[in-house]
């Protein structure tokens, strides 16, 4: 094969061919196929020489599906015997061969046959051009439609999974995931062909610009991902501000490019961006890392692997390394491989969340300075305790105390001291219940311990031993002990009580009256002093 290459103004088919005879074309001993991003034509000529007796059929297939014109001269004994044109200016169902890479059927006859082929593309110039035949081109087909299948229905899964999640946590990480994958997804159906073939088959407007604006979402959404995914918002604040200044810009670009109508210029930019992404991405996740953000420890190694794959493709594609299949192929394995790490850090953050809300509940049961049930898991510990106790008619009683005088305590040594009173005594009443009793911190100094299978009687002595016991536990101040005590109301479930707020009124009634008895004393309902101790003001309660 040998090449021409045109810079400037173009080159007839007649020209060409005179050029060809002066030894303008320069052979391509080295096999170059990548031109890069450019607006020149090239020209190639390759000899056939079929030196049987019989006419063989050939296919010219390019595996590339870039090309905007591939046209086709067939010159025998220095005459054009055919012409055929065909590339991504023809509409796709008016081409005669329909398969998604271009090719070309020929007879070749005995003898001698040149082939002149004008090549020009808006896209990247890429000619990986082989003389093969049709059964090579199904099988190469055959080998990508696995390929793609694969690719595809990966992509496809991680977009299902992305979606259920997003739809099921409202996180908005998942949704721009999602919609980063869909741009990746259908970038890659506009550069492979597929969209041509499959999609818009007669759509050359939809042809020529469908892949620029797939790959300007692709970086609107991957902007808008790497935002939400680092949460820049927490780490790094002052650049997530910048936000809607990069989106608006971003499209304010994307129309500008349409507007201004140059297809190359398009790609170009759009290529030196994605180009940009990747070093943005990379500096973002490790100011966010250095910020503390956990999630970059997966974030930084995707984006390095797909910028890896992305690096290949676009090295062959330049012509900066020789063109190879699968290093062409590079960014849409770079990818998969991102996006099943992101993925899997996506599915990492479920389990933190989940964490987080295990112990968001578990801190919503309990009372922080006492370490005691609050009055809401209270209710519902106590609740099928209960309803067992009313179905199988067992004894079960409840017990309300409250510390005595304790607005003088706070007032007198400070809150910090009636903290202290609070802990001894939720401490002292745990080491007084049983496993199966129910014990919460009700109010500021007030606590509930619910007590199944217990009846009155039992319960009032349990009231007295913990009474007797608060009485005798002394909070250290200024290196003297202080003592408190407590009253107690104590009332027993009757079979006309319908609910568990009815008991607890009913030991609040009884608490009320040890109060008005004095205090430090055990009251049940209905109202009876089972055991008093002399009122005494907390003020005269000093050291023990
Ligand atoms: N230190 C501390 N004090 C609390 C807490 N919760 C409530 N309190 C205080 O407990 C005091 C309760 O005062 P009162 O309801 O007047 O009861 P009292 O002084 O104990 O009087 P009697 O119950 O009639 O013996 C209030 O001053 C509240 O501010 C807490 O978590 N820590």
């Amino acid at each position: 094969m040998a090449i021409l290459q045109v810079t400037s103004g173009d080159v007839s088919f007649e020209d060409a061919l005179s050029r060809y005879r002066q030894g303008d074309f320069v052979p391509n001993h080295d096999g170059k196929v990548s031109f890069g991003f450019t607006r020149d034509v090239i020209w190639t000529s390759v000899l056939i020489n079929n030196a049987s007796n019989l006419p063989i059929k050939k296919f010219f297939y390019l595996d590339s599906a870039w090309l905007d014109s591939a046209n086709f001269y067939f010159v025998r004994q220095n005459k054009l015997v055919a012409n055929v044109f065909t590339g991504d200016t023809l509409p796709f169902s008016s081409r005669r061969s329909q398969t998604r890479m271009i090719s070309e059927a020929y007879e070749f006859k005995p003898g001698l046959t040149q082939v002149l082929i004008r090549f020009e593309s808006k896209d990247p110039l890429l000619i990986p051009l082989y003389l093969t035949t049709e059964k090579m081109i199904q099988r190469n087909l055959e080998i990508n439609h696995y390929f793609y299948g694969f690719l595809y229905g990966a992509f496809l899964m991680l977009l299902v999974y992305n979606i259920v999640l997003s739809a099921s946590l409202k996180d908005s990480r998942y949704i721009y995931y999602s919609l980063y994958l869909v741009s990746f997804l259908s970038l890659n159906i506009a550069y492979t062909g597929h969209g041509f073939k499959l999609f818009w088959p007669e759509a050359l407007f939809v042809q020529r610009w469908a892949m620029i604006f797939f790959l300007y979402c692709y970086i609107l959404f991957g902007i808008a991902f790497c935002f939400e995914f680092l949460k820049l918002k927490t780490y790094l604040p002052l650049v997530y501000r910048l936000n809607h200044l990069i989106y608006v810009s971003l499209i304010l670009l994307m129309l500008g490019v349409f507007i201004y109508g140059d297809q190359l210029l398009a790609v170009n930019i759009g290529v030196a961006l994605t180009s940009c992404l990747v070093v943005i991405f990379i500096s973002l996740g490790l100011l966010a890392l250095k910020n503390g953000h956990a999630m970059v420890k997966f974030f930084i190694p995707a984006v390095f692997l797909k910028a890896g794959g992305a690096a290949f493709s676009a090295a062959t594609t330049w012509g900066a390394i020789p063109y190879n299949t699968f290093l062409f192929h590079g960014i849409e394995i770079g990818m998969l491989i991102e996006m099943s790490i992101l993925a899997l850090a996506l599915a990492f953050n479920l389990q933190e969340v989940d964490k987080a809300r295990i112990t968001a509940e578990v801190i919503a049961q309990y009372d922080h300075l006492t370490g005691l049930y609050n009055r809401r898991a209270f209710i519902v510990n106590t609740t099928p305790l209960w309803e067992l106790g009313v179905r199988e008619e067992t004894p079960f009683s409840m017990i309300l105390l409250d510390i005595d005088w304790f607005k003088t305590i706070n007032d007198k040594y400070g809150h910090a001291v009636g903290d202290s009173a609070l802990k001894a005594i939720a401490k002292t009443l745990q080491q007084h219940i049983r496993k199966s009793d129910v014990l919460a911190r009700w109010g500021g100094e007030e606590f509930i311990i619910f007590l199944p299978n217990t009846s009155q009687q039992a319960a009032i002595q349990l009231a007295n031993a913990i009474r007797e016991k608060i009485a005798s536990v002394t909070v250290s101040h200024d290196g003297e002990g202080l003592s408190v005590t407590a009253s107690f109301g104590v009332a027993e479930y009757h079979c006309h009580m319908n609910k568990l707020e009815e008991l607890i009124k009913l030991a609040d009634k009884a608490l009320y009256q040890a109060k008005n008895s004095g205090r430090n004393v055990v009251c049940d309902f209905p109202s009876l002093i089972t055991l008093t101790s002399q009122p005494q003001e907390i003020a005269q309660q000093d050291a023990v």
